[in-house]
């Protein structure tokens, strides 16, 4: 990818590894216009990283490089301090200046200029963020959340950051507002070709703005790749559950079927007999051994309901348990008959919804070139 200079854009390339005072451990690489998000649950070590990032903290080992700048390499002593770093930060608490109107805020990162380019400066930031002429000249106790998120955005920028790093930046924002610093952040890393990392608890704003996800959990990086790619194929259990994925479900590797590329997964369940388990066939990446215990899933993109009469010897018969409308969409729970306590839910809307009652008999098709089956333990 490249910059608005043609230049090859500076990709941040990290990898950190430590066992105090937290353990810290992975790599991560984000392009130059792209925008990363750290996503996992609270302690799982997103704030830490961003930290070492931004030179707030040394790693015990490590390398952070930006481009062609090295900004820590433990292995050859080299640390710069977070001033020598051309890092933008944005926190969740704005941390902008109380007594300061919006354009002093901004200002304070353009100390390098003369006082009136530095104001001049400091509006064309706030333009920038579409924070309006109005609202520029007052104290951040007169702005609301969003506003004073926009004031911090664009102090940020401000620094001509080579890496832009938002930690929880929505997180004290209403929700109407948030959309609107959405939007913003869309734009950004269009225009700016720099590395974006961004912190968040929330699965929705990580899959809507990052180009990549990296999955957190217990200072560990657990997974990296596309949203889309992380979703349909998660490493293993942890992840999927930590990406919300609902329909995971046990079985048994049975080992190559006599279709070349397919393999047998026996569809086991708690305290079913597992003779009577159904075996789907489904793609086979040669990694796990034949008898060994798995967790599976299967994207809502892989499932496909027909009629309870029109069910062929691959579908499955199902049972709606629970339908639940919530204005334009139905949250349903289907039980399988063939596999005893598997629950599978869907998300209906339109036309499919039309007679989705509680106790209604339906078909399932899963999809077997969409079904990913992973290792039972974390790793
Ligand atoms: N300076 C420190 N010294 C020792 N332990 C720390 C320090 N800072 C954080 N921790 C611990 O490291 C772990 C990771 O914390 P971190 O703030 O990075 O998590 P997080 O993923 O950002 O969580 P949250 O989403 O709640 O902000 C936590 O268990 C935390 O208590």
């Amino acid at each position: 990818m490249s910059g608005p200079d043609g230049q090859a854009s500076p990709a941040l390339v990290v990898d950190v590894e430590q066992a105090q005072p937290m353990p810290l451990r992975g790599s991560l690489r984000c392009e130059g216009g792209e925008l990363l998000a750290l996503v996992g649950p609270s302690g799982a070590g997103k704030t830490s990283l961003v930290r070492v990032l931004a030179g707030l903290m040394r790693p015990q080992q490590g390398r952070v490089q930006v481009g062609g700048e090295v900004w820590c390499d433990t292995a050859r002593g080299v640390f710069l301090p977070p001033q020598r770093r051309h890092v933008g930060l944005v926190f969740q608490n704005y941390a902008l200046m109380p007594h300061l109107d919006a354009v002093g805020n901004v200002a304070l990162s353009l100390l390098h200029l003369p006082l009136d380019e530095r104001l001049v400066q400091a509006r064309r930031w706030l333009d920038h963020v579409h924070l309006g002429a109005d609202q520029q000249t007052r104290r951040p106790a007169a702005l609301s959340g969003g506003e004073q998120q926009r004031v911090a955005v664009a102090r940020a920028l401000a620094r001509a950051p080579r890496l832009l790093l938002l930690d929880e930046p929505f997180s004290a924002v209403d929700q109407m507002n948030r959309q609107g610093l959405y939007r913003l952040l869309a734009d950004l890393r269009r225009e700016l070709a720099i590395p974006i990392v961004l912190v968040t608890h929330d699965l929705n704003e990580a899959r809507m703005l990052a180009d990549r996800l990296v999955v957190m959990d217990a200072g560990q990086v657990l997974q990296q790749g596309s949203p889309a790619h992380i979703h349909n194929a998660p490493r293993n259990a942890r992840v999927a559950d930590l990406m919300g994925i609902q329909n995971r479900f046990q079985g048994q590797w049975l080992g190559p079927s006599d279709t070349p590329g397919q393999g047998l997964l026996r569809w086991t369940s708690e305290g079913g007999s597992s003779e009577m388990a159904p075996v789907l066939k489904v793609r086979d990446k040669g990694k796990i051994p034949a008898g060994q215990a798995v967790n599976w899933v299967v994207p809502s993109d892989g499932i496909s309901l027909c009629d309870a009469g029109a069910v062929g010897p691959t579908d499955f018969s199902a049972e709606v348990m629970e339908a639940r409308h919530l204005g334009e969409i139905t949250l349903a729970t289907l039980s399988l008959n063939a596999v005893p306590g598997a629950r599978l839910v869907l998300t209906l809307s339109g036309a499919r919804r039309q007679g989705f009652a509680l106790g209604a008999r339906i078909g399932v098709r899963l999809d077997p070139a969409l079904v990913h089956v992973m290792p039972l333990r974390t790793g």
